[in-house]
């Protein structure tokens, strides 16, 4: 697994990262979420060796990681690197080539990583001339054309159509699948909360929260209820531990303890029936709200 132990950085005298640690584990497709300049991409360049950190480790089941061992992870960076002139698949070759595969194993990579990115039909087009969103698949696929152990990936979403997403989701989903560590950035919480088995919230520099996805719905995020009966429901407003936060015609949805709603259950019993009764699972966006609410500087984040 990869794992950050207590990194920090400064820029100037602005310090971005602030003792961050965090869990990387095989198997597992690891979501990082933050605000703009939270210190995602700086996290990641550190994980990656392009950027040093002024204190802590990265290791890799429990080793550091040393120069040539990042030749096993695999990079999308947030700016992006393709030769714009070159022809999409012979560009692909050229990396794998660069990464130690022979002429025929390179061709063979890059045909099958343009096949499964859903590019062949672009295969023999420049780079410029693919749209943003078949660009941004040929990222990915640039990432993947040396087999890497370990995948990290800047925004890998973004700028996708929704079948793009779904591409891109199942390709990390497999890299995962065969047992490698895989952590991405990004701003869209729907894609992340799908997607993901593991979640990292960091803002202004510091891990936040870290955990499985449950495990967060369970340790943030309001437990709320939503209740469906005929008849007028004004009455919850008087339950004490009950914010309602919508009341409408015959439903509600109300936010109070798991042993409060059960009193709301049983006293909307003896009113007359009750049609449905559900607990709702906050979102991700509601558990990032909550646990960056105080962060002044995360006005920005994605909506
Ligand atoms: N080379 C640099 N020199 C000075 N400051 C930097 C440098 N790189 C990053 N920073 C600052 O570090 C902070 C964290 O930036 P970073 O790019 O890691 O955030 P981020 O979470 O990836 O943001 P975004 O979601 O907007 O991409 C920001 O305040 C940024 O301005």
């Amino acid at each position: 697994m990869l794992e950050l132990h207590g990194i920090s950085r400064s820029f100037g005298d602005r310090l971005v990262l602030d003792d961050v640690s965090f869990t990387v584990g095989r198997g597992r497709l690891t979501g990082f979420v933050g605000g703009n300049g939270a210190g995602k991409t700086t996290a990641m360049r550190i994980i990656l060796g392009v950027l040093a950190a002024h204190a802590g480790t990265v290791t890799v089941d429990g080793t550091p990681v040393a120069g040539v061992q990042r030749a096993r992870f695999g990079y999308m960076p947030e700016e992006r690197g393709l030769y714009p002139k070159m022809q999409l698949v012979e560009h692909l070759t050229y990396l794998a080539r660069l990464h130690g595969f022979d002429k025929q194993g390179a061709t063979q990579r890059a045909e099958a990583l343009v096949e499964r990115l859903g590019l062949a039909s672009r295969a023999k087009d420049p780079v410029e001339n693919l749209s943003l969103g078949n660009q941004q698949r040929a990222q990915v696929a640039a990432a993947l054309v040396h087999d890497p152990e370990i995948l990290i990936l800047d925004e890998p979403f973004s700028g996708l159509d929704p079948m793009a997403v779904e591409v891109v989701q199942g390709v990390l989903a497999e890299r995962a699948e065969q047992g490698a560590p895989v952590l991405f950035s990004s701003h869209q919480l729907d894609v992340v909360e799908r997607l993901c088995d593991d979640l990292v919230i960091i803002a202004g520099g510091k891990v936040r929260a870290a955990g499985t996805r449950e495990d967060l719905r369970q340790r943030f995020g309001q437990a709320r209820h939503e209740i469906v009966a005929p008849g007028d429901m004004g009455w919850l407003r008087d339950v004490p531990g009950v914010r309602v936060d919508e009341l409408a015609g015959g439903s509600a949805v109300f936010e109070a303890a798991d042993d409060v709603a059960q009193q709301v259950l049983t006293s909307a019993l003896a009113r007359g029936p009750v049609l449905a009764f559900t607990p709702l699972r906050p979102t991700l966006a509601e558990i990032f709200r909550d646990v960056v609410a105080d962060e002044p500087e995360m006005e920005e984040v994605a909506r």
